[in-house]
């Protein structure tokens, strides 16, 4: 199998290199510079091995370079850039691929927000372009999103789809690049209503955890929720839509009770604060809790996968 170049060195550049690396596929990490992507090696083997325990017999090689200096891309599949989500440096690091790597090799973006449309526009091998969106934690959530670009050529774009699948993915492929793509869409069309549910005192952010995990959101571990109304019926569901839709936030920017987090630094569990404290021990737990519970849906997606 041909080899797979990650560029980027922080969170996501490491579980994507590690989903790669736990199928056997050889891949290489770039940095800033060589030190600073040598530095995820231990990183990533962790998380290939949370995912496969017998990878290394696997026989890939996991290589670190700089991106300056970088110039084995010959039998690369695919190069996936994960940097910083700034504008500026997507574009500049676009542009210079565009001049370095082969025009047959596909480029991806894990950008969350920029369309490759934007990131690509008037470059010479735009077609090869696409965005390739991951969902955190990228080692294990399969989900990825391929999302074409005004230029990309699909034809690439199935083959990156394909390339994702023998790699355990569930990749679907958005022939759009609005923004938000497809997931995102959706996952902030919720995240819009519940954060206007807490700003407005209705309900509170462990009772709205709690309403999802323990109804529809348990419920997506074993059907999506265009298969989960095809099993209870549209009726009923046109009928409540009628009803709430008039009443749903249509606000256009986060609300306060979210911004004034932001803005005082309390960005969550990392920080020990977000929307609440979180000692050293308990952000320990949550996210050993968090993984466990995540591989364990697994199991459910095993389920008859071929019956989606
Ligand atoms: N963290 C998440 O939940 C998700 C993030 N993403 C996207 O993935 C990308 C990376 O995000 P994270 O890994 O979370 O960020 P991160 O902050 O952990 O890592 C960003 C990396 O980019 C490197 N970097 C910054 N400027 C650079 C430059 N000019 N050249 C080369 N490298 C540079 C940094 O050294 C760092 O290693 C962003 O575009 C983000 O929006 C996508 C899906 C989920
Ligand atoms: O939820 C995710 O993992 C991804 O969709 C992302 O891109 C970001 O983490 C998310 O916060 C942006 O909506």
């Amino acid at each position: 199998m041909a080899k797979v170049v990650v560029i980027g060195t922080g969170t996501m550049g490491v579980g994507i290199a590690a989903g790669f690396l736990a199928y056997g596929t050889d891949t290489v990490i770039l940095g800033r510079s060589l030190e600073k992507a040598e530095k995820c090696f231990e990183a990533i083997q962790a998380c290939a091995n949370s995912i496969n325990t017998d990878w290394q017999q696997l026989g890939a090689s996991l290589r670190a370079g700089s991106i300056a200096k970088w110039h084995d891309w010959e039998d690369a599949a695919l190069i996936i850039e994960t940097i910083s989500e700034r504008f500026d440096l997507k574009k500049a690091i676009f542009a210079d691929l565009d001049q370095r790597v082969p025009s047959h090799i596909a480029i991806g973006s894990n950008s969350s927000g920029f369309p490759i449309s934007e990131i690509a526009k008037n470059l010479k091998t735009a077609h090869r372009m696409l965005n390739t969106h991951y969902f955190m934690p990228a080692h294990i959530v399969p989900l990825v999103e391929i999302v074409l670009g005004k230029d990309s050529d699909p034809n690439i774009a199935n083959q990156v789809c394909e390339l994702y699948r023998l790699h355990g993915k569930k990749p679907v492929l958005v022939k759009k690049d609005i923004p938000g793509f497809l997931a995102n869409r959706i996952q902030h069309a919720l995240m819009r209503e519940a954060l206007s549910l807490v700003q407005d005192g209705i309900a509170t952010p462990e009772d709205i955890d709690t309403a999802v995990r323990y109804s529809f959101g348990f419920r997506y571990a074993a059907v999506g929720p265009m298969t989960q109304k095809e099993i209870s019926g549209w009726e009923g569901m046109t009928l409540a839509a009628e009803l709430i839709y008039p009443s749903l936030s249509n606000i256009t920017a986060p609300p306060s009770c979210i911004t004034n987090l932001v803005k005082t630094g309390k960005t969550g569990i990392n920080k020990g604060e977000g929307l609440r404290s979180w000692s050293h021990e308990e952000a320990a737990i949550m996210k050993r809790n968090y993984e466990e519970r995540l591989k364990a849906a697994f199991a459910v997606l095993k389920i008859a996968p071929d019956q989606d």
